[in-house]
């Protein structure tokens, strides 16, 4: 089945208890965490992700696009986050960070930049419950997909299948209703998606149309036949 996460980047800002709500009946309310260092854009942070757990029922999956996570990404956790993902580029100890974030009751996720490859983390898959191929360079919603980050996903999914690996595959970046088939097609089963559903006129209807545009395109892709 396929998981459709709203990103509150292109929600607005000032009413995000209510934008939280527009999209209930989503998988997990996609939260854009921005230091202005590890991309050119800042955010929000642990007191916000903290008051929007008490305001939606939606488990929150924070995407820490900072420095220095390994210091973090674990108050994010006690902020109420149900999964927290740090980048690869910029952890210093990925495997112990996940360690703790999922020994302090999340789930672990690791994200990586465009021009990051996957293969370098093989033997690092099994401590994660979810990785994320970036498709497009993060700091920004409303960009193009990028289509070259396709055999990256191919890749990814070969590798998790190959190692019999119960893990999430997410992208992000550009995912709309004419880019979710070929992600799900490639291997993609966690789907983040800014304007195309808060650009929506009925957001909660955008996220329903989504989910059955990769839950069709899954049901009859090879790589999903013990999915
Ligand atoms: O991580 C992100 C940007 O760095 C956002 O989650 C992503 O860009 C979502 O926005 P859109 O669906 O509009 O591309």
């Amino acid at each position: 089945m396929a998981q459709i996460n709203p990103s509150i980047l292109s929600a607005d800002f000032a009413r995000l208890a209510e934008e939280a709500k527009a999209v209930e009946g989503a998988d997990w309310l996609h939260v854009d965490v921005m230091d202005n260092h590890f991309v050119p854009n800042l955010t929000l942070g642990v007191p916000v992700v903290e008051s929007l757990s008490r305001a939606t029922g939606t488990p929150l999956d924070c995407h820490l696009m900072i420095e220095d996570p390994d210091r973090w990404a674990p108050q994010y956790v006690e902020a109420g986050a149900g999964s927290v993902t740090f980048h690869a580029e910029a952890a210093a100890a990925p495997v112990r960070l996940a360690r703790e974030i999922r020994a302090k009751g999340a789930r672990a996720a690791m994200a990586l930049k465009p021009a990051t490859p996957v293969e370098p983390y093989e033997d690092l898959l099994p401590e994660l419950d979810m990785l994320l191929v970036m498709t497009v360079e993060p700091g920004f919603g409303g960009q193009a997909f990028l289509d070259i980050m396709l055999p990256k996903i191919r890749r990814t999914r070969e590798l998790i299948n190959k190692h019999g690996l119960e893990l999430w595959l997410q992208v992000d970046g550009g995912v709309s209703e004419s880019t979710i088939e070929r992600c799900a097609e490639a291997g993609a089963d966690v789907f983040v998606a800014g304007s195309a559903v808060y650009g929506a006129e009925d957001p909660a209807q955008a996220v329903r149309t989504l989910r059955r545009q990769a839950d069709r395109t899954i049901a009859s892709a090879p790589w999903a036949c013990n999915h």
